[in-house]
């Protein structure tokens, strides 16, 4: 691809996002540029990436075609207004923040560009993201199929309508964090049970990754499949009722429920 992208901010999620797009290849290190808000992560950056980095967050703006601000939600509004004058009129502004809207930042831009707001994950490290993508009424077809091929070199991708963005906070931009508890929950169980830590780790990750696969190439619906693992009078229908039990699917949906009203109020 031969656009110049900009992260305005590059911590958890922006290396997710750096470190997939280079591992992809869909853009090189040349032509990305970051800019972060102290002289150590920066240097931290270019080590690490061997990208373009600056101190300076306008230099970045203004030198990006697809500018990916990567700040906190509370950043949003400084950040572009301290950016705003020097960003092209044809460039790309994409946000990855919960709470943000096109709105919002058409609002603090002051005029009309090309917005696409996006809800990506940390999977996108490992080429593994489930990311959501909207776009304003400015976003020219070409510019959709540059921002699907970014995205697309990470992980998966959909088109979703913005008002289905909160929920999806919950069950992809935040869920890995559960996932992560479930896999140390189990992997501390184990270890209880005498399995040294590190196979422990393995073992319950690789469950957790066999069963997504299973869930995502077969399409079989995911109690047929839990009742699958239930053999009748077996080990496995006692850890299932002692789940239902202790309320483990109540947990998981009140959590995500919290979880969406935090992102309407961010
Ligand atoms: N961490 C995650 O799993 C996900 C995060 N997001 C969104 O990504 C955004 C960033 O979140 P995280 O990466 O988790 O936070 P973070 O705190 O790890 O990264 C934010 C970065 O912005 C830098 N920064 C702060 N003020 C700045 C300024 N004025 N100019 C330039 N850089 C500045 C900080 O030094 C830091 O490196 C948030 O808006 C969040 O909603 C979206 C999806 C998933
Ligand atoms: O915790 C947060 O607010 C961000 C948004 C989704 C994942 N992390």
């Amino acid at each position: 691809m031969n656009k110049k992208i900009g992260f305005i901010g590059c911590g958890n999620m922006g290396k997710a996002i750096l470190g997939g797009i280079l591992n992809s290849k869909v853009a090189k290190t040349e032509d990305i540029f970051v800019s972060a808000s102290t002289e150590k992560s920066l240097n931290t950056i270019k080590d690490n990436f061997g990208v373009n980095v600056y101190c300076s967050n306008s230099k970045v703006a203004e030198k990006a075609d697809i500018l990916i601000l990567a700040v906190k939600p509370n950043m949003y509004e400084k950040v572009i207004l301290e950016i705003k004058d020097v960003v092209d009129d044809n460039a790309i502004i994409v946000t990855i923040a919960a709470g943000v809207t096109i709105e919002n930042v058409e609002e603090w831009f002051g005029r009309k560009l090309k917005v696409t707001r996006t809800m990506p994950n940390t999977p996108a490290q490992v080429g593994e993201a489930m990311t959501a993508i909207c776009f304003n009424e400015k976003m020219l077809e070409e510019d959709k199929q540059i921002i699907f091929g970014i995205f697309g070199s990470f992980g998966k991708y959909e088109e979703l309508e913005e008002k289905y963005f909160h929920g999806f906070i919950a069950v992809a931009g935040s869920s890995p964090a559960y996932v992560f508890m479930f896999i140390e929950a189990m992997a501390d169980a184990a270890v209880q049970m005498g399995i040294p830590r590190k196979k422990a780790y393995s073992f319950a990750a690789q469950s957790v990754l066999g069963s997504a696969k299973m869930v995502l190439d077969t399409e079989i619906h995911p109690g047929q499949l839990k009742d699958m693992v239930c053999s009748p009078g077996g080990t496995t229908i006692d850890a299932v009722i002692e789940l239902e039990n202790r309320g483990f699917r109540a947990a998981v949906a009140s959590a995500m429920k919290i979880c969406e009203e935090k992102s309407k109020k961010l």
